[in-house]
């Protein structure tokens, strides 16, 4: 069998408790992405998002497991892995456009000035930055601003693989709704692929070809994998609408709200942990009867990996 795109081997993540012991995060988990797939993953605070998302960005070693990309094992942070984080992390010496144009001009050594200019100012322009601000130092914006600062870092890279850590948590609304369009619109002009963490799940169900859940820690785990059967492309006036949607989000809401504590602290042994595949459809069978409620499990076609 081929792995995919980016393969997460049997990661195990520990760290001290702080009173003597041993933290383990979480153990074994096992699962891909495939090439220019978009997943976002959900799950309770402190279950190990980020430190995921920071192993997968070659930040962070984890105590035992690998993580492959395209074929090469994932060892410190690289050019093809683009970050954005929730707290922006800009160079604060920098304008916005240099900040944009200093990754352009490590990733483009050939391009000239002009071309890297040019470059950065189109990303910025995407997300609703152009003029005086784009010539500000990063404590001279507002945080929306800085977040989109980093947003239009990342993509101006067009790195291989795009982590981004609660990437609107500082925008709002319509600011939020603005860019979450532009970043599928970029996404879907490309070939890359996305991993993203989000606390959103109407956010999640949009954006997202699969959706992770992860069961609440210590010994988390990514326990499903549930594909979001919603035609592309989407938009949220309207994704409300398909027969799908209600299913799909009250089985989230019924995994976040009761299974991720009912799954807790489950070692899975010496064996990975892969997540179980859930495929909720109901425009595959006009037969099956109208309930959305997320425990009548007969209802959902679950295939295993
Ligand atoms: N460097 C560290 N040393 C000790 N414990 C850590 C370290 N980093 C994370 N942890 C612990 O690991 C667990 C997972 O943390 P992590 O930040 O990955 O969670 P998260 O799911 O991203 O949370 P949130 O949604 O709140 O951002 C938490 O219990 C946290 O306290």
């Amino acid at each position: 069998m081929t792995k995919p795109f980016l393969s997460i081997e049997l990661l195990t993540q520990q760290f001290p408790d702080g009173a003597g012991g041993t933290l383990t995060v979480f153990e074994n988990s096992s699962f891909g992405v495939e090439e220019g797939e978009f997943v976002c993953i959900l799950g309770h605070s402190g279950c190990g998002k980020s430190t995921i998302m920071n192993v997968l960005a070659g930040l962070a070693e984890p105590t035992s497991g690998t993580v492959i990309m395209d074929g090469q094992e994932v060892s410190g942070p690289s050019l093809d892995r683009g970050v954005v984080f929730q707290n922006y992390s800009l160079l604060p010496w920098l304008s916005a456009l240099k900040n944009v144009m200093f990754g352009v001009a490590a990733r483009h050594p050939d391009w000239s000035k002009p071309d890297v200019q040019a470059h950065s100012e189109k990303y910025l322009a995407m997300v609703g930055l152009d003029g005086d601000a784009t010539h500000r130092k990063p404590s001279q914006l507002s945080g929306g601003m800085r977040q989109r600062v980093s947003i239009a870092r990342a993509f101006a890279n067009h790195p291989k693989l795009l982590l981004l850590d609660e990437p609107f948590g500082a925008l709002d609304a319509l600011t939020r709704g603005t860019i979450q369009d532009e970043l599928l619109k970029i996404w879907s002009g490309t070939n890359q692929t996305v991993f993203m963490i989000t606390h959103d799940i109407d956010e999640a169900i949009l954006l997202a070809d699969r959706i992770l859940l992860m069961t609440n820690g210590p010994f988390a785990r990514v326990a499903e994998a549930v594909e979001i059967t919603i035609p592309r492309p989407r938009r949220r006036e309207e994704i409300i609408e398909h027969p799908n949607y209600y299913a799909i989000r009250n089985h989230l809401v019924h995994f976040l709200g009761s299974r991720s504590k009912e799954l807790a602290g489950q070692s899975g042994g010496s064996g990975a942990n892969t997540p179980e595949t859930i495929r909720i459809d109901r425009t595959e069978n006009s037969t099956l009867e109208s309930d959305d409620d997320p425990t009548h499990h007969a209802h959902l076609r679950a295939v295993n990996d």
